[in-house]
């Protein structure tokens, strides 16, 4: 069993990759992702199940994952899972910030806020709903859209975040195809929202 420390200064690491930003608001850009181990949510699409065991990642030094970060050209690091936040995000958010690298996340928003972020992407779950004092932190709001009664979480969560948080609708990678057009009409008569692709999966880049 892993021992993980609880002042972040060791994390589960299931793999670091320099791409391009696929998702959301920063799409397009190139980032540094880290992605941490464990996630018990339980998204039965989800598109890295592979992650949800943290045992299965080793306990890494939160100072090797900005030291390794650091190496590339882009200041801007994604931290992603799994779920992130299940984790004390401060010292790892703190050492990148300390070094001119922005810090992303991508959450469900399950657990507790911690961490310094200059971008929060909040992707709310049915399986276990977000905490409700993340909602007017978030910058972003990426609903996954895998039928049609998602549309109308979306529209619930979008009631609590702020003002100027974008609103993204993004299609479930294996629904894409039936999805999309509904999508597409929905952002048609609701034009507050925003279609965000898995821009990468079309690119064939991680
Ligand atoms: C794998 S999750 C990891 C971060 C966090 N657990 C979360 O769900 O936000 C990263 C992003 O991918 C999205 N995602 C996961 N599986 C997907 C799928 N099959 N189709 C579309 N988006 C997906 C999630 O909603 C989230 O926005
Ligand atoms: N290129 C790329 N962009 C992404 N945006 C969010 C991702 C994630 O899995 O969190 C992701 C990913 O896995 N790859
Ligand atoms: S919360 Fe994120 S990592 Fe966890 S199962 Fe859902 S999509 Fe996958
Ligand atoms: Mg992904």
């Amino acid at each position: 069993m892993h021992q993980i420390p609880e002042d972040g200064t060791s994390l589960p690491l299931m793999e670091e990759f320099y791409t391009i930003q696929g998702e959301g608001f920063n799409t397009g850009k190139a980032a540094y992702f880290i992605r941490l181990g464990g996630c018990d949510v339980g998204c039965h699409w989800c598109d890295v199940k592979e992650s949800w065991d943290a045992e299965l990642h080793p306990l890494t030094p939160a100072d090797t994952i900005v030291d390794n970060a650091s190496k590339f050209p882009s200041k801007a690091v994604v931290v992603t899972g799994g779920e992130p936040l299940i984790y004390n995000l401060e010292y790892l958010t703190r050492q990148l910030q300390s070094k001119g690298i922005k810090t992303f996340i991508e959450t469900s928003g399950a657990y507790p806020l911690s961490g310094n972020w200059d971008w929060i992407c909040l992707s709310p779950k049915k399986f276990k709903a977000p905490r409700p004092d993340i909602l007017p932190l978030a910058h972003e709001l990426k609903v996954i859209v895998f039928n049609k009664s998602d549309f109308e979480w979306a529209e619930q969560h979008a009631k609590s975040v702020s003002a100027d948080c974008k609103l993204y609708l993004q299609p479930e990678w294996s629904k894409a195809k039936e999805m999309t057009p509904l999508i597409v009409e929905y952002v048609m008569n609701n034009p507050k929202w925003e279609i965000s692709l898995q821009t990468h999966k079309y690119l064939n880049i991680p």
